[in-house]
């Protein structure tokens, strides 16, 4: 059973904060994804906890214990790149067992635990081939075999699935969540890929500009996102610029009703977001202009004007479309990129 915990972690270069003041806890067993655009500061605080890279400020620990006076190898963790960094003059097997021989395990438990792994990530019978002889996902499943072999506390994945091509990517995230369930393994996986996070994770935390946005279940980051960035950046959302008067909010030809005091939304962008699947085309609501249509397999996409206000629309394939007005039943409110609060909409008298 392996927690980790960073408390007020920080890291500079410069004067810039790659990571500014992070506080994270990671469950035991838990799979968390660090989430968020390039540049945002993931790899930085994976390189924090797998110890390549010391903080200016704050506090690491596993187990509820520091391990910042430790090195990378002292870590009880074990990180998996982005490109399958194996050893090329080494056969699979020996790739394998690299970690466990620095280890000075005996050899006979060396090849029982490089068995195991190899049947973990399912390429048993491959141990006398060498990496250029495998394809791309199966190098990478070695790469995972590697660090699992050790047997580490927590598992650091670095947007290990980046080079894999798309249909292999969703394969092998499904596999990678399979035995990190199957070993109840503490893992911290980083992605800048929504859906990967979506697909894999206990909970997503979203970063941006080294500054956590919000660490919550998939389910709940889309459906509640904390900030106007995590409600930009995760899925499709309209975001408009809103005015609010007493509990009346407007965006273009659009009003909802918000118990929010206008105080609090004074002085502030105030913004509206709703997602594209809960605008309703039909007979009422704001009359809506189709600009383009894009077939999406499943559902269409609409791009609608409505009145100098542009919204998008989805709309699933079996469902016919009676009418051009459009109606959003509820809306989340954010007031400088903060949410402050949900709104419905005004019902016309
Ligand atoms: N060695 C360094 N020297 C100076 N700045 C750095 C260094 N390493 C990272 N940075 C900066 O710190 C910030 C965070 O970088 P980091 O690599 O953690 O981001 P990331 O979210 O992992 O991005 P990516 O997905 O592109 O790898 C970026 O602005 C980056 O330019």
């Amino acid at each position: 059973m392996s927690t980790v915990e960073f408390t007020n972690v920080t890291k500079l270069y410069g004067q810039r904060p790659a990571v500014a003041n992070l506080n994270l806890r990671v469950g035991s067993g838990e799979l968390i994804c660090l989430l968020g655009p390039s540049g945002c500061g993931k790899t930085t605080t994976l390189r924090m906890l797998a110890g390549f890279i010391t903080p200016d400020a704050g506090d690491i620990g596993i187990n509820e214990r520091s391990v910042l006076n430790l090195g990378p190898e002292a870590r009880p963790t074990a990180l998996v790149f982005q490109r399958y960094t194996l050893w090329p003059h080494m056969n699979i097997f020996h790739n394998v067992a690299f970690g466990l021989k620095l280890r000075r395990v005996p050899a006979d438990e060396i090849r029982r635990k490089v068995a195991g792994a190899l049947d973990l990530v399912g390429l048993q019978g491959l141990e006398k081939r060498f990496p250029a002889q495998l394809s791309g996902g199966q190098q990478q499943r070695v790469a995972l075999a590697r660090a699992l072999v050790i047997e580490p506390q927590v598992l650091l994945l670095d947007e290990p699935l980046s080079s894999l091509d798309a249909k292999l990517r969703v394969q092998l995230r499904q596999e990678i969540r399979a035995i990190q369930k199957e070993l109840g393994i503490t893992t911290v996986f980083v992605t800048h890929d929504q859906e990967e996070a979506m697909s894999v994770a206990d909970r997503i935390a979203v970063m941006h500009d080294g500054v956590l946005q919000q660490v919550e279940a998939p389910g709940e980051l889309y459906a509640r996102p904390a900030t106007e960035f995590v409600a930009r950046f995760m899925g499709e959302m309209n975001v408009l610029p809103g005015t609010q008067t007493g509990s009346t909010v407007r965006t273009g030809r659009f009003e909802f009703l918000t118990d929010l005091p206008a105080s609090a939304s004074a002085g502030k962008d105030l913004r509206v977001a709703f997602r594209p699947e809960d605008v309703q085309l039909g007979t009422e609501g704001v009359p809506g202009r189709v600009m383009s249509e894009i077939d999406l397999g499943h559902y269409r996409q609409l791009i609608l004007d409505c009145g100098g206000v542009t919204v998008t629309a989805f709309v699933s394939k079996g469902q016919p479309v009676r009418g051009n007005h459009v109606r959003v039943a509820r809306v989340l409110m954010y007031a400088g990129g903060q949410f402050v609060s949900e709104a419905c909409a005004a019902e016309p008298v």
